[in-house]
Formats: structure tokens, C-alpha cells, sequence
């Protein structure tokens, strides 16, 4: 073997892996199923190889996900951060048949195949990153090359309290209205210039959300419009929102659960259906397009098992003629970085992509966050994903993790502490 050869295979030979759970505020927005809890959880991974390199992952931060991290995370030393599937070999020898429900938010039924996906997502993030500065180039030229320098993201506007109770404001405001879904759209369009807005529904009564999509639409005449009540509402109740929001929305997200209910309103919806929570896993593509249950799939590399298997998700999705954009949670700017270089080298994305950031503006633990301007992340240039990790950011963070207190979310129980009588309903109406 060559000194160059060694040199190169040590660049990027594993030596060990750190899991840091991490906690940071979080603003109390409304879903279908309660409230956000005052912090929300993420996990960021550091793989580290025997040239020095560390590669960065972030994924999510609850205990049953962050066992299996560390379960898996044993085992990886020695391998080649090129070999992705060793990696995901090792999980599931590692994982068999372990399930983990989501315990992160909203996104669909779990399966063993799931849980072993959204290990893999972690640490192949960080292996992309790896294999990025040892190669000199950017994870989006990994994943064979970009479609597009810039990547479009939609303001992400949710039914809001002021503060968490008990706490001060959080700068946002109350958001309980139309008036006051305006003005939040207002705040982050003139911060972050977003071109497209989702409207996070599932909250009140359909007709008051219909309220604030049509105030949306006066207010921003060109903005694309999507409502995603997530599950909250029965076929019969979806089909007469599709009607009643009929040329007003770009696509309607997830309105009842089940691909055979979201298969009866698509039947007699005018405008296209989109899914994060039906079509989450490879296994349930074949039914949902069969059926025509799902127009549009919202990818999240998170759990569909990384940015390569998005990839893969993507090209299936454009040969049925279904369209593919990314769905997200809230997440800090290794995950934001990782999107990015996905969107950039997905070839076909007809829909400006979700994420939650800008309720987590302020805080996060990479040194220079990408920042969206004008509804946009520039994709980054930089070997790997470009982003590099704040070693104070996440001690602070950590320390946070330790004493929050929280180790899942659950915004159900969160909600009946304030509002005894709110029960889990899906559908609701
Ligand atoms: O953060 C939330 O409340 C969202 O509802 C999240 O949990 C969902 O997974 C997500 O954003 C969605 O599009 O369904
Ligand atoms: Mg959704």
C-alpha cells in the first residue's frame, strides 16, 4: 500500500463517535395534537476519523432514538466513512427488529424499517460531511452534483400563544386569529423575503382556518399557500376545505389520515395532495401511488434514511409523476445545512421546502449558520456540508438537555397542563 493510500484511508477511518443531546427554546406553537413544549430536542452526532477529520450529523433528541444512536454509534470504529453501506449493515445487525415510535413529532406511523432509516440519517450526514473535506468538496457534489445555487424555503407560520405560560413574550406575538396569522407572515417574509407560506393548521375549527388562508391570500396575492392540519379532519370534512379553498392553495398537506383516506379525498380534490405522514417509509410508496392518494412527497432525510435514499425517493416520485418536497421539524443548521445540499441536488423540486429555523432564530450550534435572504439558502461551496460545529453553542446546549428536564416531546400532555380538557383527537372534525 502506497503512503498515499494510507494517508487517504486514515483521513477518513473512523475512530469513534460522539452523541451530544441538545435542547433549545422553543416558541409554544399549536398543532393538532397540543402545544410545543418550552424546548425542543435534537442530537448532534460527531464522527471522528484518524486523519483528524470530524464529520457532523444532527438528527433527533429523544431517549428512545438517542439509545439507539449510541447502540449503533459502538460499533462503527474502523469504518470507512465512504462506506455507506457498512454503515447501514451495522444498523441493522445492530437495531434487528427494534421499533421506536416518534417521539419527535408528526410524522407518521413508525415500522422497524423507519426506526433502522432514521439511525442510518444520522450518522450518514456526518459520513457525507467526511467523505466532503477529505475529497475538497461539497456533500451536493456527492450526491451527483446541483441542480440549482439556491434553495427555496417557505415561511412556516403556526397558531401561536404569546409566551409559554408563565414566561415572557417571545418577540413573536400571539397568533390565535387571521389578524394575527397575517402578521406573523408579515414578520418573517420581511426578515427572511420568503416567496412561499405554509399555514400550520389542525387547530380550530376548519372554517376558521379557511379564514386565515383567505386572509393570507389578500394579503400576499403572489405567495404560494399550503395548510397542513395534520390529520385532523375527517374525509368528508377534508373534501368540503378542498372546496371551499379551491384555487387558493398550491397543495392541501396530509388532511386526514391513512393513504386510503387520503385516497377518497384526492378522488374529489381540485388541488394536489401532499403527505409527510402516510407515505413515510419506502414500503408505503406502492399502495399511495397506486391509489393516487398523494400528489406531492414531503421527503425529510431524517427518517427516509439519508440524503442518498432521498435521492432515490425523489427519482421514484418523478417517475410515477409525483412531486417531492421536504417537510421539517424543528432543527438547528447542520440539518438546515444537510437540506440544502439535498435540495440543491434533488434535479426535480417543484415546491419551496418547509423548516422550522426561524423559531429557533439565535440559537444555534454551528459557528456561521447558513441564512436564508430572500426565501433562499445559498448552497453552500465549501468541502463537506460547509457548516462547522460551535463547541461553546452545544456545551450550552447540552447543559440545557440536562436540566430541561424534557426527554421527548410531547405536546399532549404539555397542552393538558394548561387545558385539562384537551384530548387527542385524529381525526378531530
Ligand atoms: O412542529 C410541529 O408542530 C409540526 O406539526 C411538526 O411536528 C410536523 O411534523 C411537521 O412540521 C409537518 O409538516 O407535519
Ligand atoms: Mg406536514
Amino acid at each position: 500500500m502506497s503512503d498515499d493510500t494510507t494517508r487517504y484511508d486514515d483521513a477518513v477511518r473512523v475512530t469513534g463517535v460522539t452523541i451530544t443531546p441538545a435542547a433549545f427554546p422553543d416558541p409554544p406553537l399549536l398543532n393538532s395534537v397540543g402545544v410545543h413544549q418550552p424546548w425542543a430536542l435534537r442530537a448532534v452526532v460527531e464522527v471522528h476519523t484518524a486523519g483528524g477529520l470530524v464529520g457532523l450529523g444532527e438528527t433527533y433528541g429523544d431517549a428512545a432514538h438517542l439509545s439507539l444512536l449510541s447502540d449503533v454509534a459502538a460499533t462503527l470504529t474502523g469504518l470507512d466513512a465512504y462506506d455507506i453501506a457498512g454503515l447501514a449493515r451495522r444498523v441493522t445487525t445492530v437495531l434487528g427488529t427494534a421499533e421506536a415510535p416518534d417521539r419527535h413529532g408528526l410524522t407518521g406511523h413508525s415500522s422497524p424499517s423507519k426506526t433502522a432509516a432514521s439511525v442510518i440519517a444520522a450518522f450518514e450526514t456526518a459520513l457525507l460531511d467526511l467523505q466532503g473535506q477529505a475529497a475538497g468538496r461539497p456533500v451536493y457534489a456527492l450526491l451527483g452534483g446541483k441542480y440549482r445555487d439556491h434553495v427555496p424555503f417557505a415561511a412556516y407560520l403556526f397558531y401561536k400563544w404569546a409566551a409559554h405560560p408563565g414566561a415572557e413574550p417571545d418577540g413573536w406575538g400571539e397568533a390565535l386569529d387571521p389578524d394575527g396569522v397575517v402578521a406573523q407572515a408579515r414578520g418573517m417574509i420581511d426578515r427572511y423575503g420568503f416567496r412561499s407560506i405554509k399555514l400550520k393548521g389542525g387547530v380550530f375549527e376548519p372554517a376558521e382556518e379557511i379564514g386565515a388562508v383567505r386572509a393570507l391570500r389578500h394579503a400576499f396575492p403572489g405567495h404560494p399557500l399550503r395548510l397542513d392540519p395534520n390529520c385532523a379532519w375527517t374525509v368528508d370534512t377534508s373534501v368540503r376545505v378542498a372546496r371551499e379553498t379551491d384555487g387558493l392553495l398550491e397543495y392541501l398537506e396530509d388532511p386526514t389520515p391513512g393513504i386510503g383516506g387520503m385516497a377518497r379525498v384526492a378522488e374529489r380534490a381540485a388541488m394536489p395532495l401532499a403527505t409527510n405522514m402516510c407515505v413515510v417509509q419506502f414500503a408505503d410508496l406502492p399502495e399511495a401511488f397506486e391509489r393516487g392518494a398523494v400528489q406531492i412527497v414531503l421527503a425529510d432525510h431524517h427518517y427516509w434514511g439519508g440524503l442518498h435514499a432521498s435521492i432515490q425517493l425523489a427519482k421514484i416520485c418523478e417517475t410515477w409523476g409525483v412531486g417531492v418536497s421536504m417537510h421539517s421539524n424543528s432543527h438547528l443548521g447542520i440539518s438546515l445545512a444537510a437540506m440544502t445540499h439535498l435540495a440543491a441536488a434533488t434535479p426535480v423540486l417543484q415546491h419551496a421546502v418547509d423548516t422550522h429555523l426561524p423559531w429557533q432564530e439565535g440559537n444555534d450550534v454551528v459557528q456561521q449558520p447558513l441564512r436564508i435572504i430572500d426565501g433562499a439558502v445559498q448552497v453552500p461551496g465549501e468541502p463537506g456540508l460547509g457548516v462547522r460545529l460551535d463547541p461553546d453553542a452545544l456545551a450550552r446546549m447540552h447543559e440545557n438537555y440536562l436540566t430541561c428536564g424534557i426527554r421527548e416531546r410531547d405536546d399532549t400532555t404539555y397542552m393538558q397542563r394548561f387545558h385539562p380538557e384537551f384530548e387527542l383527537r385524529r381525526p378531530r372534525w
